[in-house]
């Protein structure tokens, strides 16, 4: 136990957040591209580390248009992301957006450090049947591990948190944040506060999670981006219209609750399936 405490200590730091809450264009990619520098630009004037954007920003769910809209490669996607981070010296994690490669489809997220430098990339694992996702997009299986400011870090997309055994997996990296770019619809809001207050408290981790606003032909979407404390508490919940907000938190608080109640070191894999 005292080890845990220990080795959490040398993480501690404060880290300053920008949610960037955006209502999405509906399969128009160059008016949603145009939406990126001014929030990275206003996180920046609000002295953010890093600034987070919702799931699929680039298309929104608009998924039989893929062949003409999927970002190839995602090259467009990371050029702009690579030069914001640049230009604004600060963490940009681009949510997610929608990319093509080989003939097929992705929900990918990448992140970009303030030398411009890509810290990662990840595919979303569970696709959403409910959205069709399933139909039009391919599986990412990969798991995704980078640091801020010396913090370890992973991130997932919307529905990956109703899995909690891809979220522990991912913790057990000694993560201690959780980032979660979304398009969760309104009619679950409440499921989506619950689910990621839950994520929280069992891998003892703060949870970023950005959602978007505003609706699509099928969906209304509920916004409510915020971040929850290891002890699953909401520090901070926007509303449901388009905005940016920056918090700041100090990291410390995992090592306080890792250190207090060591579920990590109390886990019993072997019974597990
Ligand atoms: O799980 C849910 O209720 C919503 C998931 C979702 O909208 C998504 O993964 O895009």
């Amino acid at each position: 136990m005292m080890w845990h405490f220990l080795k959490g200590r040398r993480h501690f730091m404060k880290l300053t957040i920008s949610f960037a809450q955006l209502d999405i264009y509906f399969g128009e990619p160059d008016k949603n591209f145009a939406q990126i520098e001014p929030a990275v630009k206003q996180a920046a004037e609000e002295h953010a580390d890093i600034v987070v954007f919702p799931e699929m920003w680039n298309t929104g769910y608009d998924l039989t248009r893929f062949a003409q809209i999927a970002d190839p490669d995602g090259q467009r996607a990371k050029t702009l992301l690579a030069k914001l981070a640049k230009k604004y010296q600060l963490i940009v994690h681009g949510g997610s957006v929608a990319t093509a490669h080989n003939g097929a489809y992705y929900n990918t997220t990448y992140i970009f450090g303030p030398d411009g430098k890509q810290l990662t990339s990840y595919q979303k694992v569970h696709l959403f049947g409910l959205m069709r996702e399933d139909k039009y997009l391919s599986a990412g299986h990969e798991e995704d591990h980078f640091q801020i400011k010396g913090i370890n870090a992973t991130s997932v997309i919307c529905y990956d948190i109703r899995f909690p055994e891809w979220l522990r997996t991912l913790s057990l990296d000694d993560s201690r944040i959780i980032f979660v770019p979304a398009e969760w619809p309104t009619v679950r809001m409440p499921q989506w506060r619950r689910l990621l207050a839950a994520r929280a408290i069992e891998n003892q981790s703060f949870v970023v999670a950005v959602n978007r606003v505003g609706s699509d032909p099928d969906n209304d979407f509920g916004g409510h981006s915020g971040i929850y404390n290891p002890l699953g508490d909401e520090l901070l919940t926007l509303n449901d219209q388009p905005q940016l907000k920056t918090f700041t938190i100090d990291t410390n608080e995992t090592d306080n609750a890792r250190g207090f109640m060591p579920v990590f070191a109390d886990r019993r894999p072997e019974l597990y399936r």
